[in-house]
């Protein structure tokens, strides 16, 4: 095993917020990923890299080892169950919340607390199912990998439950948002070996974006 530490991480806006983290940190990308295709981008520092993946892979490459650390939603997180992380640090990054939506025109006559059966098309099978079992509603869930608002504009389900950051997606889709099911950020996890084996870089990098987070 080497001694550096390798970060998991996603383009797109968790990449775009932490920089700025990794930065106060004194760590910088030696390339932007949003313009290179390199998969492994070296840091100024050299005991430092990070992998530039999908987001809702970020978990399986941190528990395998593969990175000692990754960010990633909470909603991957929650959603991947079973996963044996520790996640020592909300990064206050990717601040949304995962709620219910529906279209305007059935929420004007809806009433959500005579639910009994529901048909969710969702991103969040796992959240979905757990999130109306825990309500005693019943569920029919349609499995999709995104642009969920779509699905009621055409008859695939009657209502979706998704992220909503600013809530310009449901606006311009003719949905509203009908119930909150959880605030959402996205957070540091840290593999359970390394997390043993790198215990002084990896409470150091911990401790350095602890204070970003606060700062
Ligand atoms: N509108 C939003 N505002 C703030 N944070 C968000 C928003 N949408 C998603 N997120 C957070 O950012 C994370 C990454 O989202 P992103 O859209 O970059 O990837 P994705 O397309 O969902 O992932 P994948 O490529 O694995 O399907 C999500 O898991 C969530 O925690
Ligand atoms: O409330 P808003 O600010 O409009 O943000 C919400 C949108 O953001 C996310 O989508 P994203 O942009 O990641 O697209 P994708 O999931 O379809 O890839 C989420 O799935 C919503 O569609």
């Amino acid at each position: 095993m080497s001694t550096g530490i390798t970060i998991a991480l996603s383009k797109g806006r968790i990449l775009q917020e932490a920089i700025p983290l990794f930065a106060g940190a004194g760590i910088h990308l030696a390339e932007d990923p949003d313009e290179s295709r390199k998969l492994i981008i070296p840091s100024t520092d050299p005991a430092v890299r990070f992998l530039v993946i999908r987001a809702s892979d970020v978990p399986t490459y941190v528990t395998w080892g593969a990175a000692d650390v990754g960010i990633a939603g909470k909603d991957v997180l929650l959603e991947q169950e079973g996963l044996d992380l520790y996640e020592p640090l909300d990064l206050r990054i990717g601040i949304c919340h995962m709620a219910v939506a529906e279209p305007a025109s059935l929420a004007a006559h809806d009433a959500p607390q005579n639910w009994e059966r529901v048909r969710i098309a969702t991103k969040y099978p796992h959240i979905t199912r757990n999130y109306f079992h825990a309500r005693g509603v019943q569920t029919e869930i349609i499995k999709l990998y995104g642009s969920m608002e779509l699905a009621p504009l055409v008859g695939l389900a009657d209502r979706i439950v998704d992220l909503v950051s600013s809530g310009r997606t449901l606006k311009e889709n003719g949905l509203v948002e009908v119930e909150e099911i959880m605030p959402i950020s996205s957070r540091l996890v840290v593999n359970r070996a390394a997390m043993k084996l790198k215990r002084h870089a990896i409470e150091t990098l911990i401790s350095q974006l602890e204070a970003q987070v606060a700062s």
